[in-house]
């Protein structure tokens, strides 16, 4: 297991960087390995990310040396989603069958997780906890659904919330899965930010060969990454967060911050931004 500490980045520093910069600041390229784990601790709301690809072995998470405890979840939760094949995650000595698609949350204490399953990519995103929460096996038809925008705006979209109050109870962790319709490029656009809280975005099922283009930034000091599929993207409190693909993509979005209140945003008017 190897993880990457990720320091905090002020929006008067990110104006000054080069593509290069932004990148090894803000985009996450190398998730999967065979066999491995991979996180990365950021300290924009101490946000974990992380990569599992099982292949033949079984992959086990427990001490991460960044968090000061014996084992991640002491004083953490985390929402682990299957974005490729199919595998079996254990946490607390119970076993998760996880088909694609499928998010599971394991609250404070559920001690080591381990992962499993040839073919399978795991992605997961952990916040600190100061309680512990049940875990939950969601699946897509679980998920709260909020259809948003329009063909004719290239942003036609649903929101699936799985690690959403509505649906599951959680300390401040909030998770989900955009897809977009048939021919829309944009997932949120109009862009938004929201102080209290950081975000990930983690695109998916772009097809190889293809980019989403990742705009982030303050909305008057707007700058972009090149995605590629299975990347991730921090977005400080102080970014916006939106991308437009060269060909159809899905995405994972996680927050952690202040409270769990999603519409908690300040929306940012396309005019505006610069
Ligand atoms: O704060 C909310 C997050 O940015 C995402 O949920 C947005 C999103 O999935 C979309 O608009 O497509
Ligand atoms: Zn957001």
């Amino acid at each position: 297991m190897t993880t990457q500490t990720r320091h905090p980045v002020h929006p008067d520093f990110a104006r000054t960087m080069t593509s290069a910069q932004l990148r090894e600041h803000f985009l996450i390229e190398d998730l999967f390995r065979r066999g491995e784990a991979r996180l990365v601790y950021s300290h924009h709301d101490r946000m974990i990310v992380g990569g599992v690809a099982p292949v033949g072995a079984t992959v086990e998470i427990s001490h991460v040396p960044q968090t000061g405890t014996e084992s991640l979840l002491d004083r953490r939760e985390v929402g682990i989603a299957c974005v490729q094949g199919a595998g079996e995650v254990r946490a607390a000595g119970q076993a998760h069958a996880m088909a694609d698609g499928d998010m599971l949350y394991v609250g404070m204490g559920a001690g080591p997780l381990s992962f499993s399953g040839e073919g399978a990519r795991f992605y997961l995103v952990s916040a600190p906890a100061h309680r512990a929460c049940p875990t939950r096996h969601i699946r897509i038809e679980d998920a709260a659904q909020v259809a948003l925008g329009s063909t004719e705006s290239s942003n036609e979209r649903v929101i699936y919330q799985f690690i959403h109050p509505a649906v599951v109870e959680t300390c401040q962790l909030v998770m989900g899965m955009t897809r977009l319709g048939k021919g829309s490029v944009w997932n949120t656009m109009p862009a938004h930010l929201h102080d209290r809280r950081s975000e990930v975005y983690f695109y998916r099922d772009l097809a190889e060969g293809h980019r989403v283009f990742h705009f982030m930034g303050e909305p008057q000091e707007t700058r972009h990454l090149v995605v590629a599929n299975h990347q991730a993207v921090i977005a400080p409190s102080w970014s916006i967060h939106a991308g437009a693909g060269t060909a159809s993509y899905s995405f994972i979005w996680a927050m952690a911050g202040d409270n769990i209140d999603y519409k908690d945003v300040e929306m940012v008017e396309i005019g505006e931004m610069k």
